[in-house]
């Protein structure tokens, strides 16, 4: 047996003869090939260093955007988390060369108390916002700026601020719950299916927030779980209008003119919308010039509130804009809350013991009512004050919405150069873009416990304590912060609490639960659970 070594030995005699000739280096190819590769291995070390500096790999020409190509078959939002707790709190991103793709990226407190109230109007919501969404939100209080958004912001706020708001929302949700939920959840158990609870939820507070925006409720929540045509045209508008943010501005606009592809199916849905809104417009103008003087509507809605309002000119406001103001307060209210009870019952699952702290503060909470005042009803309704005082289940619910904040990112324009806080330079036309989901995972923020489920951390001396809008920044901050944050709140308490105090919630074991990509952050596949009546 020879081994390898003595074979070199044996051959070397004749190597003349194989071996390949030295001046074979010196051929203008294989020169070029040696340059090449030295040069690729420069830069591919040069941009792989630069994430220590940058938080991310630099390549020549396209940036940082291979990182992103990867991260998007993940967790986006854990990916962000990350980069951002590696970078403190800020990093720039900077795509690829003559593109738009550059951003400034931040979860710090201070920057977003600097864009979000100190210097709120150098930081408006910008015309790359208003462009891309303009055929869906018009002149809406999400779309614009200025005064044209400070006068719906005052009206709407007012609005929901009354005795009349108050009666129709304590009134719309016994009915969604009571009448409409409860009968869902209980063909679910007659039947043993689970049921996916997150598109209930996302049913009822579309219903709810049509009733307060226009007065009219599309009927989504109820047996059987029927398609409902308006919908179904609200979710494909939101869904294609986003749709545009991840194309360029040039070619989206070329869809439209041609009337092709998302452009195309996004034009159908937004007129479907527009239909539904303008016949509700119509017969509500119908229906109001009946009522005379003193003699009013019955119910309070934001569109009734706005046709009795007069413009600038002293002119009644036109069907269009009544329809703008309409659409955005529902896409505003139609899918925060149901997507963040979603996320609070999964936690709830991983952590019983909060469930049942949960359970017996409202069993302590019915335990105080006054039997004499019962209005004989059949099953528990919780009546507004009751709800107040569920302290630990508002926590709970703030907790949730601190790891699953319902808009995970948020985005603003920088119309004048300016510097952040934390020093990061910002130039006019710059994109902001603020991280509420990986703020929740910032230990220099909630400290080690971060990303644990404890309520606890929102209570003080057994009361519920606020947070700071610019460390909790579910609900936005400054002049913009979410005017439905006060009804949010009831809307969830009383939906958590009616359905914890009479049903044990169970998620089907394995269920897969993980975020989905898009402005609100929907469980991607639903949430399953089973349910079984407690004794
Ligand atoms: C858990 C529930 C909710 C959360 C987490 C939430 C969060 C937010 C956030 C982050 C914004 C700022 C969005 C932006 O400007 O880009 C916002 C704005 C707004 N929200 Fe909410 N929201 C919730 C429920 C509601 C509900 C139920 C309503 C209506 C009844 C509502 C009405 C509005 C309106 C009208 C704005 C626009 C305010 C403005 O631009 O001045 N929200 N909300």
């Amino acid at each position: 047996m020879c081994n390898p070594a003595n074979q070199t030995i044996l051959s070397s005699g004749n190597h003349h003869k194989d071996a390949i000739p030295w001046q074979i280096f010196f051929l203008p190819e294989i020169q070029a090939i040696w340059i090449f590769t030295s040069i690729a291995v420069f830069v591919a070390i040069h941009s792989l260093r630069q994430r220590k500096q940058h938080g991310l790999p630099v390549w020549p020409v396209i940036g940082m955007f291979p990182s992103v190509v990867f991260a998007l078959r993940g967790d986006i939002y854990e990916w962000i988390s990350d980069i951002l707790c590696r970078t403190n709190g800020t990093f720039r991103f900077r795509g690829p060369w003559l593109t738009t793709l550059h951003y400034v990226i931040t979860s710090d407190p201070r920057n977003l108390e600097h864009l979000l109230k100190t210097k709120f109007s150098k930081f408006p919501k910008g015309v790359y916002f208003r462009d891309t969404m303009q055929d869906f939100l018009g002149d809406g209080i999400f779309n614009a700026d200025d005064e044209v958004w400070r006068r719906q912001r005052k009206t709407a706020s007012l609005e929901l601020h009354t005795a009349e708001f108050r009666n129709l929302t304590t009134q719309s949700l016994f009915e969604l719950v009571h009448c409409r939920l409860f009968p869902v959840l209980e063909d679910s158990i007659t039947n043993f299916v689970p049921i996916d609870l997150q598109n209930v939820l996302l049913r009822l507070t579309f219903d709810n927030v049509c009733m307060i925006a226009f007065g009219v409720d599309p009927g989504c929540l109820s047996r059987g779980l029927p398609e409902t045509p308006f919908a179904q045209a609200f979710e494909d508008a939101t869904e294609f209008s986003v749709l545009r943010f991840l194309i360029p501005m040039t070619m989206w606009k070329v869809m439209r003119f041609l009337n092709m592809g998302t452009e195309k199916k996004l034009n159908k849905s937004i007129r479907e919308v527009h239909e539904f809104a303008d016949e509700v417009i119509r017969a509500r103008k119908k229906e109001l010039s009946l009522y005379s003087g003193e003699n009013k509507r019955p119910l309070s809605d934001l569109l009734t509130v706005f046709m009795g309002l007069k413009d600038d000119e002293g002119k009644p406001y036109s069907d269009k804009f009544l329809r703008d103001i309409c659409v955005n307060f529902i896409l505003a209210g139609r899918d925060s809350s149901s997507v963040a009870l979603s996320w609070f019952f999964w936690l709830l699952d991983k952590n019983p013991a909060v469930q049942d702290q949960i359970f017996s503060e409202i069993c302590g909470i019915v335990g105080e009512r006054d039997e004499s005042n019962n209005m004989g009803e059949d099953s528990i309704v919780f009546r507004p004050e009751e709800v107040k005082k569920m302290e630990y289940l508002q926590a709970a619910l703030s907790e949730a919405l601190r790891l699953y904040p319902s808009v995970p990112v948020d985005f603003k324009e920088v119309i004048e150069d300016e510097v952040f806080p934390d020093g990061t330079v910002l130039q006019k036309g710059e994109k902001v873009f603020y991280a509420i989901y990986a703020m929740g995972r910032m230990e220099s923020i909630w400290g080690k416990d971060c990303r644990e489920f404890k309520p606890e951390r929102w209570m003080k001396d057994g009361r519920f304590m606020s947070e700071s809008a610019y460390k909790f920044t579910a609900f936005n901050g400054g002049p913009r912060l979410c005017i439905g944050k006060d009804f949010a709140y009831y809307q969830m308490k009383f939906v958590a609490a009616s359905i914890i105090y009479n049903y044990q919630v169970k998620v089907v074991e394995n269920y897969p639960v993980v975020p989905k990509l898009a402005l609100t952050i929907y469980m991607k596949y639903g949430l399953k659970v089973t349910l079984s009546r407690r004794t």
